[in-house]
């Protein structure tokens, strides 16, 4: 039998394998939870999927998260159940008392094992707590205070380069592209020691931010193949894998090869480059860019005077450079994006933070302390984040069987009284972050609305009473436990230099273009709801020029 015959074989022996495992456990997980209350099905093939996954399905994200109990019943592909999950006791479980039970989903882990290698986002069990008592220290305030000069100095780029723009009166400009481009440096130069972009308007050149950028879009154009990923990424060694996807007729797998591949030499390269670095010793390290304090390099510093039984190896490490790329840009540049999407929206809100922020700073730039803690810049973030998470697919599937209490009981299809769910393995599960982050009986009655000023007084007893299990603030955002987000503080303190800096130099109002928002693993703004590449034109101006 020729290659592509034995290929196509082994192709075909894997689907009907993927199929029949799936109808058995189709038929377990849809009796157990036949009681939920939930949304009914659009279509046997799609179920639920395209309402709340699609790009627009934010209005239906919200009628899931306000409209029924702390656990929700919706379909997914084929007559399968799955459950989101948005009442805090069973948030807890799932995230923290039960976390080795409630694990990433088979696909997710083996899709970023091909894309990133072995690195947090791939990892479980023991080498994902091993990696993570590497890595959490290297994400503590102690080292991302050390972070703030080189944040200031390339925000100061992006002032100047924006002020180009604008100089000769207010004029249209596409904040997202900026957004992006700030978040990929910010991450470049404070995660790595590594500049993507001199922020010099034109468009970034950089090969390796590049291929960066393409990665998402073309994951989206394999999406039905990734599903297939977990059952057939064993089969044989990698060279032989490797060979394989070359001779597979899928156009955007090829794409895909090469973007994974020259992502890899990059960061293999840079990581070499830097342990050599620091090899040679201290004054060297500090010509480079980063100055050592990048988290890359003190996750290598670490690493080298960790014990023996700590220490992670090599792919390990450079495996965490893709990861943090990935993680860290479109999240913190959607969040920053949509934080001035409402400062254009509210011109009261943005006229109390310009006040706040120019007071602030009218003797120099903040030290760490000071600009975390000025109170309606973190109010404006907070809300911000509350109201639009911007990922909103995080998924996990319970690897034997299991029970979720609810802390407000709720009633089943059939009128019973439920104060807890039992929730067979290999059911998905849909963390409801929104429907945790806008609960009216917790936040109050205006828990929809976008209202900074929440967070200047005491937040309702009903909230701080009942533990959210959430790493920052009350809010699933970034959610909780031993998989929350490692970078929160980092992307918390770019989003507030980034803000005062823009926000003391320029007003932002809206185009008559009308942006709408568009659902997806990060959220992202266009113009309109048709277009799918990320745009958000608002009218900027200079404020000592209005
Ligand atoms: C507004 C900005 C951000 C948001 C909303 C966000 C949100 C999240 C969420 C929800 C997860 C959990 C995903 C899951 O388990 O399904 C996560 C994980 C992660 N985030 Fe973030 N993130 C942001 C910024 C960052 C930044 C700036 C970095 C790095 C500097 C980062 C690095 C990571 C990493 C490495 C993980 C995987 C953690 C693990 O599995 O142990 N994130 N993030």
């Amino acid at each position: 039998m020729s290659a592509v015959g034995f290929l196509l074989l082994g192709f075909l022996v894997t689907v009907v394998a993927w199929v029949s495992r799936r109808i058995v456990r189709l038929r377990r997980i849809a009796s157990a939870l036949d009681n939920i209350p939930g949304p009914a099905s659009s279509s046997f093939l799609q179920g639920n999927m395209a309402d709340y996954f699609g790009r627009q399905g934010w209005k239906f994200t919200e009628h899931v998260a306000q409209d029924y109990g702390g656990i929700v019943k919706m379909h997914a592909l084929c007559g399968e159940r799955m459950l989101c999950v948005q009442d805090p006791k069973a948030l807890y479980t799932v995230l923290i008392k039960e976390a080795s039970v409630f694990e990433e989903s088979d696909a997710f882990l083996s899709t970023n094992q091909n894309i990133y290698g072995p690195g947090l986002l791939a990892s479980m069990g023991e080498q994902h707590r091993k990696q993570r008592k590497m890595l959490n220290p290297v994400f503590s305030a102690a080292h991302m205070r050390h972070l703030l000069p080189t944040f200031y100095r390339i925000t100061g780029k992006l002032r100047d380069a924006i002020s180009s723009q604008v100089w000769e009166g207010p004029q249209e400009v596409d904040m997202m592209s900026w957004m992006g481009r700030i978040a990929l440096e910010c991450i470049g130069q404070g995660g790595l020691g590594y500049s993507f972009d001199p922020l010099v308007g034109g468009k970034m050149t950089d090969e390796y931010g590049n291929a960066l950028k393409r990665l998402f879009p073309t994951l989206q154009e394999v999406n039905l193949w990734r599903e297939l990923l977990p059952y057939v990424d064993w089969i044989g060694t990698p060279s032989f894998r490797r060979m394989a996807l070359d001779l597979f007729p899928v156009e955007a797998i090829h794409k895909l090869k090469g973007i994974i591949d020259l992502m890899s030499m990059k960061s293999t390269a840079l990581f070499h480059a830097k342990r050599g670095a620091l090899k040679i010793g201290d004054e060297f390290v500090v010509r480079q860019v980063g100055e050592g304090k990048d988290i890359m390099s003190i996750l290598i510093k670490a690493n080298m005077m960790a014990d023996d039984a700590d220490k992670l190896p090599d792919d390990q490490l450079i495996a965490q450079m893709s990861t943090f790329l990935l993680a860290a840009t479109d999240t913190t540049s959607n969040a920053l994006a949509r934080i001035l999407h409402n400062l254009a929206q509210y011109p009261e809100v943005q006229g109390k933070l310009r006040a706040e922020v120019t007071d602030a700073f009218k003797e120099g730039d903040l030290p760490y302390d000071k600009l975390i803690q000025l109170p309606y810049l973190d109010a404006v973030c907070r809300e911000t984040l509350r109201l639009y998470p911007p990922v909103t697919f995080s998924t996990r599937v319970p690897r034997e069987d299991s029970v979720l209490p609810l802390s407000k009981p709720m009633i089943g299809v059939d009128g019973s009284v439920m104060s807890e769910v039992p929730v067979p393995e290999g059911t998905l599960i849909v963390l409801g972050v929104l429907g945790a982050n806008t609960n009216k009986a917790r936040w109050g009655a205006d828990a929809l609305e976008w209202k900074p000023e929440r967070w200047l007084s005491p937040l309702p007893s009903t909230l701080t009473e009942a533990a959210t299990p959430g790493v920052f603030s009350h809010i699933m955002t970034f959610l909780g436990g031993k998989r929350a987000c490692i970078g929160f503080k980092f992307s918390e303190l770019e989003m507030k230099v980034v803000l005062s800096t823009l926000i003391s130099t320029f007003t932002f109002e809206l185009t008559d273009k009308e942006i709408s928002w568009n659902q997806s693993p990060v959220h992202y703004p266009s113009v309109g709801t048709d277009a799918t590449e990320p745009c958000m034109p608002l009218k900027v101006g200079l404020v000592n020029r209005v």
